[in-house]
């Protein structure tokens, strides 16, 4: 994993509310207030290009700002971007862990607070961002959502390289459930690290095929040379946070 040293050039990445974290199930705190989170205009035709990009760190798939999060924070949030955390084929790549448990893969869906004028203002502000996670791992299916942009990833296998996809419904690459989850305060896993983020992270599992994980982990290069594997941030400590979470 990267950044041992980021704090040095970029001071929040030393900070205490910094992200991921080990979710313990057993010190989270029941929040019966937080409510379903709802999603809108996350269903795109076809005919709306986005743009998925391999930037070297991971696959980032653009976004249209007519998605939002309209339930379940506070205050609107609309889409920026989306991109994926993976392993190697010997481990697995998630961010956040649950109870010490490495996921296979994890999705997250970066939105900023519409009270700000642009995402780059809204990064700045502790309520400013707003990320969805989801983590992902192998099932005996084909999951037809994932496979909008795993089709893609052999077109993009380089560093900079990026290629036009049509629409789909983006809401597919995350749980049906929308309302088991954990929620807790902190930051973006790569610099600036900026700790303004509100992090939700579902409680069900998307499932990709074995083949599926396979591509996502196989596909890119972060050069031409080395593959682009585990790309998750390690674990930061809690310090004085409370986890909580939407169900029992
Ligand atoms: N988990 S996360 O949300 O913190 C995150 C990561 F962990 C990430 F690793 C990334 S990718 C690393 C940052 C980066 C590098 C190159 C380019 C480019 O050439 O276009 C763009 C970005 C990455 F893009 C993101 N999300 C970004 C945070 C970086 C700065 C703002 C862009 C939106 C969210
Ligand atoms: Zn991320």
């Amino acid at each position: 994993e990267p950044g041992i040293h980021w704090g040095v050039d970029y001071p929040d990445c030393a900070g205490t509310m910094q992200s991921p974290i080990n979710i313990d199930t057993a010190k989270t705190i029941f929040s019966p207030q937080l409510r379903p989170i709802q999603l809108s205009g996350y269903s795109l035709p076809a005919n709306e290009k986005l743009k998925l990009r391999n930037n070297g760190h991971t696959v980032v798939l653009e976004l249209p700002e007519s998605l939002a999060i309209t339930g379940g924070y506070a205050q609107q949030y609309r889409a920026v971007q989306l991109h994926l955390h993976w392993g190697s084929p010997s481990g697995p790549g998630s961010e956040h862990t649950v109870n010490g448990h490495r996921f296979a893969a994890e999705i997250h869906v970066v939105h900023y607070n519409t009270k700000y004028d642009s995402f780059k203002e809204a990064m700045v502000h502790p309520d400013g961002l707003a990320v969805l996670g989801a983590f992902l791992e192998v099932g005996p299916r084909e999951n037809p959502y994932y496979q909008e942009i795993l089709e893609h990833l052999y077109k993009i296998q380089r560093e900079g390289e990026e290629v036009l996809v049509p629409g789909f419904n983006i809401a597919g690459l995350l749980p049906a459930n929308l309302k088991l989850y954990f929620h807790y305060n902190g930051s973006l896993t790569t610099p600036p690290c900026y700790q303004t983020v509100k992090w939700t992270v579902f409680n069900q599992t998307m499932l990709l095929s074995h083949d599926q994980m396979s591509m996502l982990v196989m596909s890119l290069r972060n050069d031409d040379s080395k593959p682009l594997q585990n790309n998750y941030r390690m674990m930061q400590d809690l310090h004085r946070r409370r986890v909580l979470s939407s169900f029992q």
